[in-house]
């Protein structure tokens, strides 16, 4: 339904308001304002609804055949009518989130240069470092900037080095899942070449084309732009998005403490997979503590859900550091992490979790002294799995039968985007357990089919996109300066505590995606009155008006009126 909230006063006219897709509304604008605005003969006579514009728009969006055309659909609408694109995505959540995230948009954004039509957001190229302010500026002068998401796409999804990419999906996701108002969104990328051969061969590759700058020159580089958020920005968030796993680490730990920065692969993904972990430690009635867990792909990830949930361990079970480190069996492409590996195959996130070799010895391993997965799994017995690894099939018949042989309802997680890198098709999990597992994944899958006729297993999608606008709108709404690890604890903790499961534990370990906008509504709430807590907030308002800000500042898909005035809002 058309609602109108608020009077908005532009000084835009004529074309300029057509094309412009933050104030268009296409046929949707009234009598009124077409005559006020010039836009009478520019438009065919008839006004619609949203609602009427959405169903003309959902026929298109089908008569697309395939997912990547569908996404290129969504994509021009988004240049044309946000409230649009967004309220017909609202409407069909569940339908279209595949399309404009993932997995789709991972093969979008690998064809991103052929598919080019019109950029969005905010390049930042290597070779114009010098001039790097004032591109900055040019984007933003004028506009309130409450979020800023920025990439260097090393490492996007399980797909790689993709040169350009992923900031706009994710931001769109804060907007869409978070209520983010996405005039106030700067999706960046940071163009700092691409090691991508295939690109660099491309003619049409519309990136920078140049190997990847690295060491003291990217470092300087990402600093800059760092240091131009802050000062100009200071209370925005600072979202990374698929860094390579080193820089991720690393630009975290150099910022952390002097701006509300947030790495989604790392915090968001160990937010989101505690929160499943915790319902599933529910529906077995043990502990955090009482688990044995195998994490397969020790990458940014996988080295963010071990962190995330060791120190659940520890802040909820009362273990010690120490003991809590002793829960965890990490893997990465050298086999399992163990003292007799060399230093270099050992990332400095991984020093906690190294086992020591003598452990092993008697366990088979090859001529390198590697372990392999299944060798650990019989060795270890896990309670929990958990794939980060890109590596499609990774966990086999013969892992997840060992597997079960030593946990009656084996807590199995796939997470590795898009589908088809996961490292274990859900279904097969749930038939080689006889419908015993525990499962969760990355991407979204169909549900699994159950033996004796109970009712489908519904997999849950362990995706950070169930957290991170909830995390995100949370620390923009209070303008907390920091993003905690406490705050990231609430908001897992809220999100579990909203988890099907609790209630049947035979449902799914997270809420479904067609309710997260409420659930990430909640997550928001959670964790800006732990920010409170903290008193890292940094608003006129308390605590325990929290949930009327939240709800106040959400920004929705509908029209708003419209008045002229010349001086008012002009981009
Ligand atoms: N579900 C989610 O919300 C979510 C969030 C973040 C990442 N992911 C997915 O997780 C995967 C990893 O992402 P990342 O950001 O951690 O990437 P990353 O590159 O930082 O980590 C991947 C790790 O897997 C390791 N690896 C490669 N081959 C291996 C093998 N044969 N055995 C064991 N380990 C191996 C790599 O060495 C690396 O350390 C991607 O597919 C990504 O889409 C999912
Ligand atoms: O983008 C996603 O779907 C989740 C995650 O951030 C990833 O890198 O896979
Ligand atoms: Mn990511």
């Amino acid at each position: 339904m058309t609602s109108t909230r608020r009077t908005h006063r532009l000084a835009l006219r004529g074309n300029e308001l057509l094309h412009n897709p933050r104030w268009n509304k296409g046929t949707a604008f009234t009598i009124e304002e077409r005559k006020e605005f010039g836009l009478r003969g520019r438009l065919p006579s008839r006004a619609n609804t949203l609602d009427e514009q959405c169903g003309r728009a959902y026929a298109q969006f089908q008569s697309r055949g395939d997912a990547i055309h569908k996404n290129t659909f969504l994509h021009s609408l988004k240049e044309q009518n946000w409230v649009l694109y967004y309220g017909l995505i609202a409407r069909n959540l569940k339908e279209m989130t595949p399309i404009i995230y993932t997995p789709t948009q991972g093969d979008a954004i690998a064809q991103y240069s052929h598919l080019f039509r019109r950029s969005e957001g905010l390049f930042l190229h290597f070779p114009d470092k010098d001039k790097m302010e004032e591109d900055y500026l040019e984007q933003t002068k004028g506009r309130t900037i409450d979020l800023v998401v920025v990439t260097d796409s090393e490492a996007i999804l399980g797909i790689g080095d993709q040169g350009v990419g992923i900031s706009t999906a994710k931001s769109a996701i804060y907007t869409l899942l978070g209520g983010v108002n996405p005039s106030n969104t700067l999706a960046v990328v940071l163009d700092v070449g691409t090691d991508n051969q295939d690109l660099l061969n491309d003619k049409l590759y519309v990136g920078w084309p140049h190997k990847r700058v690295r060491g003291k020159e990217y470092d300087e580089f990402v600093d800059k732009f760092v240091q131009l958020v802050r000062k100009h920005h200071p209370h925005c968030l600072l979202h990374f998005e698929d860094f390579g796993v080193s820089n991720a680490q690393a630009l975290l730990e150099r910022y952390n403490d002097t701006h509300a920065v947030f790495n989604d692969d790392i915090q968001g993904t160990g937010a989101v997979t505690l929160a499943a972990l915790m319902t599933a430690v529910g529906v077995t009635k043990s502990t955090l503590a009482d688990q044995r867990i195998v994490v397969y792909g020790a990458g940014s990830a996988g080295l963010g859900i071990t962190r995330q949930i060791r120190d659940a361990m520890v802040q909820a079970d009362g273990l010690s550091v120490e003991e809590a480190n002793k829960r965890f069996y990490l893997l990465d492409r050298f086999g399992l992490i163990k003292s007799s590996l060399p230093s270099d195959q050992i990332r400095p996130a991984a020093h906690d979790f190294v086992r020591p070799a003598e452990e092993w010895d008697g366990v088979p391993q090859n001529n390198k002294g590697e372990t392999g997965l299944l060798d650990v799994v019989k060795t270890v017995r896990p309670t929990v799995l958990i794939g980060c690894s890109t590596q499609a099939g990774a966990f086999t018949k013969d892992v997840i039968t060992t597997m079960k042989e030593g946990a009656e309802r084996p807590i199995i997680f796939s997470l590795s985007n898009p589908s088809r890198l996961v490292e274990v098709d859900p279904k097969d999990a749930n038939d080689w357990t006889g419908g015993m597992a525990l499962l969760a994944t990355g991407s979204p899958f169909p549900p699994a089919k159950m033996p004796n006729g109970k009712k489908d297993y519904i997999i849950a999608e362990c995706n950070n996109a169930l957290i991170y606008p909830g995390l995100g709108y949370g620390a923009l709404l209070c303008k907390s300066r920091r993003m905690t690890d406490k705050m990231i604890i609430a908001g897992a903790q809220r999100l579990a505590s909203l988890a099907p499961a609790l209630k049947d534990p035979d449902d799914a370990l997270l809420p479904d995606f067609d309710v997260a906008p409420h659930v990430n509504f909640e997550i928001a709430v959670a964790v800006a009155e732990q920010a409170f807590d903290e008193g890292i907030a940094d608003v006129s308002w308390g605590k325990e008006e929290t949930r009327k800000k939240a709800e106040e500042g959400l920004w929705r898909p509908v029209y708003e009126e419209y008045k002229f005035d010349k001086d008012g809002v002009d981009w």
